[in-house]
This record gives structure tokens, sequence and C-alpha cells, in this order.
């Protein structure tokens, strides 16, 4: 069985690779990530996920596996700020928060998608105007749910978290590498 990514995010690849994963070929799935009116964020992590994962067809002899990232406060939804402005908006409402971040991930074989979605608790500490500022200019919100990368900077600004850290970066490793086993793809193998 072939392994495709569905995925533009070296974050991903990168979870994968540190695990023994190495996909046979990456394809990127461009979908319309807007939520649905009302949409709540783990439903809406799930389906997009699935869209990503259905978005390249079936292929023959091939998995699918897709993901995506999402962080909430309460039933908002805050997906990748589209520039500095939102960016600088989320920070501040994520300042001195504990807020959740759920990952969809979703693996498409053989006409069929499984899909799971994990939940991680994050505490932001109160960020300072200065903080944001810098932060700010460091750019390195950008492409990242909720305007903040934990592997990055930011991780000075996590004194705590509640659940799996890589699910956090983009991918749940103990969850992805179950999904891929049940359709016998095991770590270790080359492209
Ligand atoms: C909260 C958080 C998110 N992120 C990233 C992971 C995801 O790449 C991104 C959320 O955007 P996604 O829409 O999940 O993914 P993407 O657009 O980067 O890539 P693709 O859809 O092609 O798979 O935010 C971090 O890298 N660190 C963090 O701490």
């Amino acid at each position: 069985m072939r392994l495709i990514l569905a995925s533009a995010s070296p974050r991903r690849r990168e979870l994968l690779a540190q695990v023994g994963v190495i996909p046979d070929e990456i394809r990127p799935a461009d979908i319309d990530e807007t939520p649905a009116p009302r949409e709540l964020p783990r439903p809406y992590a799930a389906r997009l996920a699935g869209e990503k994962a259905a978005a390249l067809g079936d292929l023959p002899d091939s998995a699918v596996l897709a993901a995506d990232t999402v962080v909430s406060v309460g039933r908002r939804i805050l997906g990748k700020p589209a520039d500095e402005t939102e960016a600088r908006a989320f920070l501040t409402l994520l300042s001195g928060r504990r807020h959740m971040v759920h990952t969809g991930v979703a693996l498409r074989a053989g006409g069929a998608t499984r899909l799971r979605v994990v939940a991680t608790a994050v505490k932001l500490k109160r960020l300072s105007a200065q903080e944001i500022a810098f932060y700010l200019e460091s750019g390195e919100w950008q492409g990242k749910a909720g305007g903040y990368g934990i592997q990055g900077i930011a991780g000075a600004f996590v004194p705590w978290i509640g659940g799996s850290y890589s699910n956090v970066v983009g991918l749940p490793l103990t969850e992805t590498l179950a999904l891929l086993n049940s359709v016998g793809i095991a770590p270790g193998r080359s492209a």
C-alpha cells in the first residue's frame, strides 16, 4: 500500500519522519476552509480532514493521509490568521487563557475514510503588548492555527498543556500511527 500525504505542512512531514514514516508522495489538497454557520471546533476539524483526504479522489493501492488543526476558545474557531492584524487579535484573545487545539486526522483507503479527532488543552501565559509585538515581528504566526506555533518562540508562552504535544504541532502521532497500522502501513518503511 502506497502512502500519500495530502498536506503542504512541513510540520506534518517532520512529525511523520520523526517516527520513521516517509510518505511515497506528497500531494497537498486545496479545499475551502470556511467554517459552516455555527459549526463547532471538533466537527469542523473532522470535516476538513475528511475533505482534504477525499480531495485527491480514490487512487488504486494507495492510502491518503490528511489532517486539519484548529484552535478554539469556547465555540469560537481560530484558523490561520489572514494577516498580522488578525494574528494580533488572536494572540490578544488567547493571552492568559486556557484554550483547545483540535486536530482531525483522516486516512482514506479502499474507498473508506477512517477519522479521528484529538483534543489538547493549552494554557498561554498573559502576554504583554511588547511580547505580542515581538512575536508578530518574528513572522512565526504565519500559516499557524490561532497565530502561534508551540514548537518555536511561542514555546516560551506555554506554561502547561494537557494532552498530546504532537497534536498541537499538527498531527497526533499515537492516533495517526494506529490509523496507518490499521491499513497495514508500519513505521520504518522507506519511500
Ligand atoms: C497551534 C499550532 C498550529 N500549528 C500549525 C499546524 C498546521 O500546519 C497549521 C494549521 O493549518 P492546517 O489548515 O491544519 O494545515 P496547513 O494549511 O498548514 O497544511 P495542510 O492543510 O496542507 O495539511 O497550524 C503549528 O505548527 N504549531 C502550533 O502550535
